[in-house]
């Protein structure tokens, strides 16, 4: 498994060496061996997340407080913008964002260490997503920034509004987010 580190450097990017052969194709999506390697300590995860979502589906800003999960992301069907932003207040990078494409095709997966919070566009008609978190879901502690904060400014690509569940049409501005 090779890691990218991107623009905010504990977030990695990840790509499996990919095998491929007359029958199809086979990869390795997680080892936690290799894991352990790449981000410099053990990560347990404890919940694997399978979610389906159309065209123009926005899900996201989300983390939890006091419970927060670093995740493994990837998407097995259509193609998303995943986006991660900083909500760590002593990084350099506080506030920042970074968007990545993921698809089906490319097989990236992104890891997400726990204080980030996170969100993905769905770009293709439909898209299977799907995820690893480091804690449990909890639902008292989960959080959501809006998607379209002017602080954050996040160059969704997207002309009109996106679909998004009501509680996420509820999210806070990034100003009044619970930081890590
Ligand atoms: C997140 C979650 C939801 N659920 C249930 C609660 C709810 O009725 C239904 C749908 O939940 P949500 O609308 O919160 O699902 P969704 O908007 O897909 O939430 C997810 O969004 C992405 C961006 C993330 O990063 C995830 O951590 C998670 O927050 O699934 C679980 O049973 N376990 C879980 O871990």
């Amino acid at each position: 498994m090779n890691a990218t580190p991107l623009a905010i450097p504990d977030v990695l990017l990840l790509q499996s060496r990919l095998w491929e052969d007359d029958r199809g194709f086979f990869f390795e999506s997680f080892n936690q061996r290799e894991l352990k390697e790449l981000v410099g300590r053990e990560v347990t995860f404890v919940q694997d997340n399978h979610s389906r979502s159309s065209k123009d589906v926005l899900r996201g800003l989300h983390y939890q407080v006091t419970r927060p999960q670093g995740k493994l992301v990837r998407v097995v069907a259509g193609e998303v913008l995943d986006v991660v932003v900083d909500l760590r207040k002593s990084s350099p990078t506080f506030g920042h964002w970074i968007g990545q494409v993921l698809s089906a095709e490319n097989k990236k997966q992104l890891w997400i260490p726990e204080g980030f919070a996170h969100g993905f566009l769905v770009l293709s008609d439909t898209a299977d997503f799907l995820y690893k978190t480091t804690d449990y879901w909890a639902p008292d502690c989960e959080r959501c920034i809006a998607w379209n904060d002017p602080e954050l400014a996040i160059d969704w690509p997207i002309s009109s509004g996106p679909i998004v569940s009501a509680k996420d049409a509820q999210g806070v501005p990034f100003h009044l987010a619970e930081t890590f």
